[in-house]
């Protein structure tokens, strides 16, 4: 069996996936049609040829500017539907997604209109597709920490339909410090807590993300690498990093992906995952990861099951749950041997 072949059937959890980053040009202009919005471009092609980015913020203006054609509550759930039918075909088992409220709320888009779409397709990714998953609300960390407090407020007649909150949007400038008490309060909630930490920030945001948000997964974490103890805390206390290889490469976090830090990480002995982020703006979902990355800095089959291991592990699945899913990632390794 090739290593392309082993990952494609690699039972796997993903947990760093923008809902709002898996919406296809195709979609995107179906959507525009649909609701009668007007997007920059002429065709499909001619959006495709404008996802060239140099940093996180190229990207976020036209991540931002693309979310504009959903509006109504069909629109969630079919863009949800789309992003699991996706997830299946790569054997996603389960997936922990993140959605950006305040995205929608601006532009008068009502909370519920989003909620009640994203979880419909859900629904049906458990029903049609045997896929479960986890909502996540993430917050706009450009944005103040009173529009973070109203959006938590906002999503209090939803709560149930939450596993957690995320932190996400541009990094440098906007430390984790500056949402110390809306991640107090989510947690008073009972809610659980990840945050985007050394994407483009330096080490001290991570450990900011560590010692002041408390949280209990950590997205990207690539500066991490650059400061010696912090690798030892993260081995030590076996955070979960999801890390994104594609995103890294098309957001120019890493140059190349022979450059990428996740064989270090591993090396280290942390807890890492691999995720696609924003498949539909840096070309691959969860096993074009998995492959780009194995193919350029040369994973063993035993690196991949432990890195599918981990995302089952890292997820927020019940203990029965995770110890079952880990348990079919064993039987796969084991038959496939
Ligand atoms: N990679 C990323 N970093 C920060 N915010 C994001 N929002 C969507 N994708 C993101
Ligand atoms: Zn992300």
């Amino acid at each position: 069996m090739s290593l392309d072949t082993y990952i494609a059937g690699l039972p796997k959890a993903e947990l760093h996936l923008h809902i709002e980053g898996s919406l296809e040009p195709e979609l995107m202009f179906e959507l525009a049609r649909r609701n009668g919005v007007a997007i920059p471009f002429d065709s499909v092609e001619a959006v495709r040829a404008a996802y060239d980015f140099s940093n996180l913020q190229d990207f976020l203006d036209i991540y931002y500017a693309g979310a504009n054609v959903l509006l109504t509550r069909r629109d969630f759930e079919d863009l949800a539907f789309a992003y699991f039918q996706r997830a299946a075909a790569d054997n996603v088992r389960h997936a922990e997604i993140f959605f950006d409220p305040q995205t929608h709320t601006d532009r008068g888009v009502p909370f519920g209109v989003v909620v009640e779409g994203l979880i419909a397709g859900m629904e049906r990714a458990k029903t049609e597709l045997g896929v479960t998953s986890g909502l996540i609300l993430s917050f706009l960390r450009h944005l103040s920490e009173e529009e973070a407090f109203a959006t938590l407020e906002a999503a209090t007649p939803y709560l149930r339909h939450f596993v957690g909150v995320g932190l996400d949007s541009s990094e440098v400038g906007h430390p984790p410090s500056k949402f110390e008490r809306v991640f107090a309060a989510a947690r008073e909630l009972g809610l659980k807590l990840c945050a985007h930490a050394g994407e483009e920030g330096p080490p001290a945001y991570v450990r900011e993300a560590l010692d002041l948000l408390h949280i209990d997964r950590m997205d990207h974490g690539n500066r991490s690498m650059e400061d010696e103890d912090l690798i030892l805390r993260l081995a030590a206390s076996r955070m979960t990093l999801t890390v994104c290889p594609l995103s890294n490469l098309k957001l120019c976090v890493v140059r190349d992906l022979k450059d990428h830090p996740v064989p270090e990480m591993l090396r280290r002995g942390l807890h890492v995952t691999l995720n696609s982020d924003d498949p539909a703006y840096f070309g691959g979902y969860v096993n074009e990861n998995y492959r780009q990355l194995a193919q350029a800095v040369g994973l063993t089959r035993d690196q991949l099951t432990l890195l599918a291991r981990n995302s089952f592990e890292g997820s927020f699945l019940s203990e029965p749950d995770k110890a079952a899913r880990i348990a079919e990632v064993e039987a796969y390794a084991a038959r496939s041997a």
